[in-house]
């Protein structure tokens, strides 16, 4: 039986409550929106699988409380994590100002190297926007990550802004895989030496055959 996707890539969506992380991943994995608003409790994950350059990609996408409380819990599963999608809510200026702690929870927890996005989630709200556009791409260039605006409620940019960070780690494991390659290739091996183990998997190394719900 062919294989139903060739990579698995795990996504965590972080930011203040009420941003819109839920409704982001509703609206991604299940094309929905409901204007009821349910807190997350502690974590939660939806699967879509889309293609990219010839690829099935398989996203796990992980929803995260973004309440204080759930924190210890929330942080366990950066680790695990191949992409952070860090959100805020236009209309809400002490979001986007914690972003910036976001950041630092993912360099404290999160794995070096993983791939991060900035949204500028409800962005159908113009009447009530808070946070100028040039303000956040500002940000996100002094960070070195893409950024959208997004509005879940009215399906803008949400399936591109998920696209383009599965696209964004998929060329960067193509090119370590590339770069582990000719490292294990390394120097000229004698015949009837033991078998090395070659180098070490990254941490968040596609795990094939089932789904892996623990947090890294
Ligand atoms: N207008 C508008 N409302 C939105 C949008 N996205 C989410 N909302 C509303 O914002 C509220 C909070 O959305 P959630 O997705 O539950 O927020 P969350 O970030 O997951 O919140 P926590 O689970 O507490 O961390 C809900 O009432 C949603 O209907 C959007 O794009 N536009």
């Amino acid at each position: 039986m062919a294989k139903a996707y060739d990579h698995l890539f795990k996504l965590l969506l972080i930011g203040d409550s009420g941003v819109g992380k839920t409704c982001l991943i509703i609206r991604f994995a299940e094309d929905n929106f409901n204007s009821t608003y349910i807190s997350t409790i502690g974590i939660d994950f939806k699967i879509r699988t889309v293609d990219i350059e010839g690829k099935k990609i398989k996203l796990q996408v992980w929803d995260t409380a973004g309440q204080e409380r759930f924190k210890t819990i929330t942080t366990a599963y950066y680790r695990g994590a191949m992409g952070i999608i860090l959100v805020y809510d236009i209309t809400d200026e002490k979001s986007f100002e914690n972003i910036q702690n976001w950041m630092k929870s993912i360099k404290e927890n999160a794995s070096a190297g993983v791939e991060r996005l900035l949204l500028g989630n409800k962005c159908d709200m113009e009447a009530r926007r808070k946070v100028q556009w040039e303000r956040a791409d500002q940000l996100a260039r002094e960070h070195g990550i893409r950024f959208f605006e997004t509005s879940a409620k009215s399906s803008v940019n949400v399936d591109e802004a998920f696209s383009s960070l599965a696209r964004d780690i998929l060329l960067k494991s193509g090119a370590r895989r590339l770069v582990s390659r000719e490292m294990a290739a390394g120097p000229p091996v004698p015949p009837c030496s033991p078998a090395t183990s070659g180098p070490p998997s990254a941490p968040w190394a596609e795990r094939r055959g089932g789904l892996d719900l623990s947090p890294g």
